[in-house]
């Protein structure tokens, strides 16, 4: 896909930043589960925590594709830090400027776009994953402020990020239109942190469970109308699967390139053991599992660009670069043979930071039942 000069820009500043400021620590903050607070400063900095965001509002002003290649890059560099980008720009961010009123994107959406604050999205519950629709978190109206009552899970950011967007039953007889949706800052009383998550990687993310104890919100931080949050939360987890097909490339361009500088350098029986064709073919069939996977996300990005529906794109984009990102990834580790599975190589955490790409913001399985969809008569 031919890219234009600005989209060269991004990917070349992004892949800057993640040699230089990401990758030297990715293996430290992974160890200590750190918060990459530093490298979020700086992405900051370079107007990649408000990329999609229009100028005005204090952001980049960028387009998808320009989006998709930046955290391709930043994945590379660290699979965590990519999160927290991911996140923070498609399902923080975005909301508020597709539905937040102008007080809204004044008070939360500018600061959130310069990297001052950082967006969280809750809306998955313990008793609701991929049955989005049926969450129990309430919010009842009283007087002018609503008052959340409920639990959320696996909320990444929720315990470092400072604004959340959380969707509650306003209304419990009316399904799936008697949910809403509501900016929450994190440091409102009753957003409690229950627990912050011990997980297979991605260390440096926290991914928290929320209890919300009679949290009083004002009714203006109400996000779009009573009663539209559903449909605010589908609509911009299309985008936000975009981007985590864009980083579940990153996290598998990096393993790859490991793989293949390390099977240039490791001989056995006497030449180097990209010369045998067993590993070539491995690295053959990597190399060509990445590059579809890119243009899926890039085709889905392009049509978002155009303000076409890409639902099923997206959805294919996230399905397909999930996937064969963990195989690339495995396949990485066996190239490396035994040191693959050391810490001493980087393979090890970035299998273990892909993994979730296969889960978070819908399941492969609700991958393909949304595409399953478009295929129905
Ligand atoms: C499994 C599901 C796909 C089922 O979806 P539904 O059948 O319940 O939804 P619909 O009836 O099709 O749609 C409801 C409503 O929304 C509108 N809609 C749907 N998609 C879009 C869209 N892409 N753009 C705009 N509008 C859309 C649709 O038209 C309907 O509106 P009307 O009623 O017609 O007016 C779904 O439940 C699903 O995707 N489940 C997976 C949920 C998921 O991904 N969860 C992970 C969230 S991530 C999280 O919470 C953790 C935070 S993290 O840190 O990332």
């Amino acid at each position: 896909m031919r890219l234009e000069e600005h989209q060269i820009m991004v990917r070349d500043t992004a892949r800057e930043f993640a040699e230089n400021e990401l990758k030297p620590h990715a293996a430290k903050w992974d160890i200590h589960h750190t918060f990459p607070a530093e490298a979020i400063a700086g992405l900051g900095e370079l107007g990649f925590l408000g990329m999609l965001v229009p100028e005005e509002y204090g952001g980049a002003g960028m387009d998808h594709v320009a989006y998709a290649l930046a955290l391709e890059e930043i994945a590379a560099g660290d699979g965590a830090t990519s999160t927290i980008m991911s996140v923070h720009n498609s399902v923080g961010c975005m909301p508020i400027l597709k539905f937040g009123t102008e007080n809204q994107k004044e008070k939360y959406l500018i600061p959130m776009a310069r990297g001052e604050k950082i967006g969280a999205f809750c809306l998955t519950e313990p008793q609701a994953g991929s049955d989005a629709s049926s969450l129990r978190t309430r919010a009842v109206r009283d007087g002018d402020h609503w008052v959340l009552n409920g639990s959320k899970q696996f909320i990444t950011s929720g315990s470092e990020g400072d604004v959340a967007i959380v969707f509650a039953v306003t209304d419990p007889d009316a399904g799936k239109r008697g949910i809403s949706a509501f900016i929450v800052p994190t440091d409102t009383p009753g957003y409690v942190v229950s627990r912050v998550e011990e997980k297979l990687g991605q260390n440096a993310s926290d991914t928290c469970q929320i209890t919300f104890v009679e949290c009083r919100v004002p009714a203006e931080n109400m996000l779009g109308a009573e009663g539209q949050g559903y449909k605010i939360a589908l609509a911009n987890l299309e985008g936000g699967r975009i981007g985590i097909a864009a980083q579940s490339v990153g996290m598998a361009r990096a393993a790859f390139e490991a793989a293949r500088d390390y099977a240039n350098e490791r001989e056995t029986f006497g030449k180097k053991i990209i010369d045998h064709q067993a590993v070539a073919f491995r690295l053959a069939d990597m190399a060509t599992k990445i590059d579809a996977a890119r243009l899926l996300v890039h085709r889905a990005a392009a049509l978002r660009d155009d303000g076409k529906p890409c639902l099923t794109e997206a959805c294919m984009a996230k399905l397909y670069a999930s996937e064969i990102a963990e195989q690339v990834c495995s396949a990485a580790i066996q190239i490396h043979g035994g040191y693959g599975y050391l810490k001493d190589f980087p393979v090890e955490r970035i299998y273990r930071d892909v993994r979730v790409c296969q889960i978070y913001e819908g399941t492969s399985d609700i991958q393909r039942m949304v595409i399953a969809r478009s295929l129905a008569d």
